[in-house]
């Protein structure tokens, strides 16, 4: 306690100011209150935040500053991070990983969590922070599973079979090498201290939740009652165990909703009827899920609207028979012809966020159990390395993890007509946002 306070004192005002401002985010009924008011989380998807945070040739720090920056500027309160990767073989994997092998953590690497925590803190702008990766371009649970089963870690960038790679990844939960694993990385990170700070992750206000992993899913479409058993007992477990070893933040599924729940609505809810739960995710991905090709849009973006705002509109619903808030965590549209150049337009792209905000502040604005979006994802002043797009160890990070083309779904930091959208979104709710 002695050297957390000495560091707060040697902190910036700023930074010990927005300490002592920055209280807990808390969920009371359906909506999240700070400091004693309601508060909405006008969020990006940052992935990469704690790599751009670490020193050394790996870490970009002033890079990172000048991102949040620019958040900030824009309104963004929030950004969604990866915690951890593993390192694996598969191609499409970022590099360096967190994780060598169980137990051989990149300590470097782990600080840059410690810089971006000091850097939100600075601007009241806090973190949900995941803890593993369902898919492949972190490591994540399949490389859970080579370490500890034997088997090949899968890249379905390679087998191009995502159904394969989903009923064998499930078998994570059920693993208990691999799950003892999980729960001591869940454990060095949870409790780890601020090297920068000096302050502990678990009493640090610019942690807003802890979340289990990044779209984890019961399986595929054929996921079995006992698959689906298992994955709900998994959630409730490790989200007490989180519980357990951090009593002041929220925790979280990472859930895409429907479409990471076989479709079964019942699962969903169920999944989050946990009391370890806080509050829902979903995700809203109409390309990924073939409800839009903006090569033909005019022929399909009619569709697809009525698809996501179904979307939204069953899942904020799903919140209210729960009793707990609900945030869209996660969406995305390509640019236009689905252009990976920077230089191309975000016509129908900008069209999508806006219908996509509309159903949020709408619904917001009468009360309902909405807390709050991130979009995916912020790319910045990222910029793609290679003319197809793809990633190598070395290039810039953004928006796009190492399994996408860079410049998919990043937003840019000279996409002025999305970021303006974004900016008048968060402007909306924290109008919402009152005792
Ligand atoms: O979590 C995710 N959801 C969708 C993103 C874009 O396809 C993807 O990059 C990421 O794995």
């Amino acid at each position: 306690l002695a050297a957390s306070l000495m560091m707060m004192h040697a902190l910036p005002m700023d930074a010990a100011a927005a300490n002592d401002k920055g209280a807990f985010v808390k969920v009371d009924r359906t909506h999240f209150v700070r400091g004693g008011q309601r508060y909405y989380i006008a969020g990006a998807n940052f992935w990469y935040g704690a790599y751009l945070g670490a020193a050394g040739k790996v870490g970009d720090r002033a890079r990172l500053v000048k991102e949040l920056d620019t958040l900030k500027a824009a309104g963004i309160n929030n950004v969604r991070v990866l915690a951890v990767s593993e390192k694996t073989d598969m191609p499409s994997a970022v590099r360096p990983a967190t994780t060598a092998a169980p137990g051989q953590y990149d300590e470097d690497l782990l600080a840059g969590l410690d810089y971006l925590l000091a850097e939100l803190a600075k601007r009241d702008m806090t973190a949900v922070i995941y803890l593993n990766n369902f898919w492949q371009w972190s490591g994540g649970m399949t490389q859970y599973l080579n370490w500890f089963e034997g088997t090949k870690a899968l890249d379905p960038n390679i087998t191009k079979d995502y159904e394969d790679y989903m009923a064998k990844t499930v078998r994570f939960y059920r693993n208990d090498q691999a799950q003892a694993e999980y729960r001591n990385v869940i454990r060095k990170i949870v409790q780890r201290v601020n090297t920068v700070t000096g302050k502990r992750y678990a009493d640090d206000p610019a942690v807003m939740a802890w979340q289990l992993a990044n779209e984890p899913r019961p399986g595929n479409a054929r996921t079995t009652p006992e698959e689906k058993a298992v994955y709900v007992k998994w959630i409730a477990d490790t989200a007490g165990y989180i519980h357990g070893l951090d009593a002041n933040h929220l925790v979280s599924s990472g859930s895409e909703g429907l479409a990471g729940s076989a479709q079964d609505g019942e699962l969903f809810m169920q999944a989050h009827r946990s009391k370890h739960i806080d509050y829902l995710t979903y995700h809203l991905w109409p390309k990924n899920w073939g409800w839009i090709d903006s090569k033909t849009v005019a022929a399909t973006w009619d569709g697809a609207l009525e698809k996501s705002r179904h979307y939204l509109n069953v899942h904020i619903d799903y919140a209210k028979k729960v009793g707990k808030p609900i945030v869209l965590e996660e969406f995305g549209m390509d640019r236009d012809n689905a252009s990976f150049d920077i230089k191309a337009g975000t016509t129908v792209r900008d069209r999508f966020y806006g219908a996509v905000f509309d159903v949020i502040t709408t619904r917001a604005t009468k009360g309902e159990p909405i807390a709050g979006f991130n979009f995916w994802a912020w790319g910045g002043a990222g910029r793609a390395a290679n003319p197809d797009y793809w990633w190598k160890e070395g290039n810039d990070l953004m928006g796009d993890p190492p399994q996408e083309e860079q410049g998919l779904y990043s937003v840019f930091d000279t996409d002025a007509s999305t970021i303006a959208l974004i900016r008048a979104t968060a402007a909306k709710l924290k109008g919402l946002e009152r005792k």
